[in-house]
């Protein structure tokens, strides 16, 4: 595919999604069973991967089509095939050696492999260290035996797992010569290829339901004394030899790679899920008018209410904010995973450590956006056919999985601090930690001055890191490491998510400095930074007068500042969700259509409760005869 810029891509990849034969014709799966909707979404999920295929598109244009999952287009009910496509494949491409990516890529690529990241088990998924499923080495037989010790062991969550794959990446501990050498990576066949069924020693099944995404196909997965060949310990790393010799992996935590890589698509992606419940709050907040009538006789639309533009404005900036920030960890993760290959893992701390805190904060910020829009649509956002409830189900799950965020901010904590004691090796050129021994940035706080904002958001990351590496030191003196750890918690994920701020609005700030070929572009840029500054201050006013140089009557102007801002946002609202280029079709809204017509929509789609096929359903006859009343 010829070279093209991101809306070009977005436009061309965008119309192969929506018109697709096998995608356009779209179905309501609401009244569907569990099964039927599985059915669904599993046929347009691989709908998608031969449309990706077919196209032989890259990573970044797979991104792009696969960040229709979150849309109520493709796979409405969560995509059974997103961690084969997510985590399965990269993490062949990425951990599994010359030989073994020629000898599996062709039936992955031909659909004949199916795969999940079988990782997390019933009683360890943070701790990954924890994992309990072995993986020992017999020289002998040249295999290794795999065995789940106790239920407690069984893999639990996989997506796709659940009757989906027919092989899973297993994460185990490894055992050579009767040493433990940490968790390593394992191609496992689960399922036969030609019958589906589980292969002999294997347990396998669905979880069960979920808060949402129920067909992403979560499962669980026990293994009794498996055999797995040699060959299938995916070896572009550590290495087991025939005769059962190990060698390590050039970083300790190579076998990590594949969750900072889907860390860095979550986030991206996430925002994708904002993009689309700002959209329908926006247009359903233009549509919605009620109240008293004002002079011109009609009852005012509610986006005119100064605390409807509280709870739907700033989302919007966000929006844009964090797509920019994300983005750019995009294309830093594309650049470091690149050094890696080649041997230098000199810059993957700090994407570790920068994945954990984007990932983490653009979840927690999307996911409360989309529960004050979902409630900024009143009664009709707590409808299923608003898409509202499964956005929100969609950006919390984010919050969760690929790394709970609480443990998440934990690393980019340990990280912090150990760059602001000065006891890790120094940031490298364009770190995003140099700030932290520098002299703090003394710009004075002005409101209106987006630069005294940047200035301030600085300092309170600086301040927060700060304080608490001094006080964990301090703690360090009179208590084990543990202890003083964990007597610092709160500060740490604090003090991690003052980090990623800082992170986000540098990025954006450059964004708006760049020369833009439009006046106009320029300054709607400088406006949703403006906005997205001064409601990060209003919502962390403590920390700005704690850290950030900021005075109560500081803090007084920009309340009020904002709300000005928010009016001055107000006539541009349209355009700039207009500006998403979302279609109705990925939308999928009732209230978030482009022409506005909520009402009928909402008729419309209530017409097909089974209940009202029946003036008297024969089920309300039934159940009242059963309970004698
Ligand atoms: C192909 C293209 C596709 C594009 C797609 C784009 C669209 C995306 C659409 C996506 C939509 C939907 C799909 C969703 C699917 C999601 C499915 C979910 C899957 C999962 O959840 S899989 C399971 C994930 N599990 C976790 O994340 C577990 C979290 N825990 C951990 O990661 C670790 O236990 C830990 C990091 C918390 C701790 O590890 P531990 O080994 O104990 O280490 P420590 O002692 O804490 O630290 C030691 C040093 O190691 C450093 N470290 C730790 N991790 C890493 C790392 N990953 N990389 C580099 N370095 C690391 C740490 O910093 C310490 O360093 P120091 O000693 O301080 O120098
Ligand atoms: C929808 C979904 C899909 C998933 N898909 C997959 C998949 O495909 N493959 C896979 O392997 N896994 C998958 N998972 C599992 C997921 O990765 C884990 O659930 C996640 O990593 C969190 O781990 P946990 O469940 O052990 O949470 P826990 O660690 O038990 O978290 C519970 C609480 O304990 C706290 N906590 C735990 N440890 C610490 C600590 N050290 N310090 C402070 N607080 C701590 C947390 O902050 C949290 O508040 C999926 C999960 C979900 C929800």
């Amino acid at each position: 595919m010829v070279s093209r810029n991101r809306s070009q891509v977005k436009d061309h990849l965008g119309s192969k999604v929506l018109n697709h034969p096998e995608l356009r014709n779209t179905k309501a799966t609401e009244y569907m069973s569990h099964e039927e909707k599985y059915r669904y979404n599993l046929s347009r999920a691989t709908a998608m991967l031969k449309l990706i295929d077919e196209e032989g598109m890259d990573v970044n244009e797979i991104s792009k089509v696969m960040s229709h999952t979150v849309s109520g287009f493709t796979t409405p009910d969560g995509n059974p095939l997103a961690v084969h496509q997510v985590m399965f494949v990269p993490t062949l491409m990425n951990q599994a050696d010359d030989d073994q990516v020629s000898r599996w890529l062709g039936d992955v690529f031909n659909g004949t492999i199916v795969g999940t990241y079988a990782q997390t088990e019933l009683s360890h998924g943070t701790f990954v260290r924890g994992l309990r499923t072995t993986a020992t080495y017999d020289p002998a037989s040249r295999t290794f035996d795999l065995h789940t010790p106790d239920v407690s062991a069984a893999k639990w969550w996989p997506g796709g797992l659940g009757t989906t794959a027919n092989h899973a990446v297993v994460m185990a501990q490894l055992y050579t010569d009767g040493q433990p050498r940490g968790i390593h990576p394992f191609m496992v066949a689960i399922r036969d290829r030609e019958t589906h069924r589980p292969l002999p020693g294997i347990t396998v099944g669905e979880i069960g339901p979920k808060l949402g995404q129920n067909t992403l196909n979560n499962g669980y997965l026990l293994f009794d004394h498996v055999k797995v060949p040699r060959e299938n310990m995916l070896m572009r790393n550590a290495r087991v030899n025939e005769d059962g010799s190990y060698t390590k992996p050039s970083h300790q935590k190579a076998s990590y790679g594949t969750m900072v890589f889907t860390r860095v698509a979550i986030a991206l992606d996430t925002v994708d899920a904002l993009q689309i419940a700002a959209t329908i709050a926006a247009r359903y907040s233009i549509v919605r008018r009620q109240g008293e009538p004002r002079d011109d006789g009609q009852e005012p639309q509610i986006i005119d209410y100064q605390t409807q533009q509280l709870k739907v404005l700033p989302h919007i900036a966000a929006c844009y904010v964090l797509r920019a920030s994300t983005a750019r960890l995009w294309e830093h993760h594309t650049h470091v995973t690149s050094e890696v290959r080649g041997g230098d893992t000199a810059l993957l701390p700090e994407l570790h450590a920068t994945a954990c805190c984007l990932k983490a904060l653009v979840t927690q910020d999307c996911s409360e956006a989309i529960e004050a829009l979902r409630l900024s649509c009143g009664g009709h956002g707590y409808m299923t056919a608003s898409r509202l409830p499964a956005l929100y189900a969609y950006a919390t799950a984010g919050a969760t999985y690929e790394g709970e965020n609480t443990v998440l901010l934990l690393q980019t904590a340990r990280y912090l601090v150990k760059q602001a004691g000065g006891s890790h090796a120094p940031p490298a050129a364009g770190s995003a930690v140099t700030y932290l021994s520098r002299p703090a940035d003394d710009t004075p706080f002005a409101v209106g001055s987006p630069a005294a904002y940047v200035a301030a958001v600085g300092r309170v990351a600086r301040g927060r890191v700060t304080e608490v590496a001094a006080a964990l030191q301090a703690d360090r003196q009179t208590m084990p490491e543990a202890d003083a750890w964990n007597q610092s918690l709160v500060q740490l994920v604090a003090a991690a998510l003052a980090h990623g701020r800082y992170f986000v609005v540098r990025e954006f700030a450059e964004v708006v400095s760049q020369q833009s070929s439009s006046r106009a572009i320029q300054q709607m840029l400088q406006l949703l930074f403006s906005v997205y500054l001064a409601h990060a201050v209003s919502r962390a006013e403590g920390d700005f007068i704690t850290y950030g140089g900021l005075t109560p009557s500081d803090i007084r102007l920009n309340r009020r500042h904002l709300l000005r801002l928010l009016a001055e946002l107000r006539p541009h609202m349209i355009p700039l969700t207009d500006a998403f280029d979302l279609p109705d079709r990925l939308i999928n809204s009732t209230l978030g259509a482009w022409d506005g017509d909520v009402y009928r929509r909402m008729f419309e789609q209530a017409s097909h409760s089974p209940l009202n096929t029946d003036e008297v359903p024969a089920s309300f006859h039934q159940a009242m005869l059963r309970s004698k009343l």
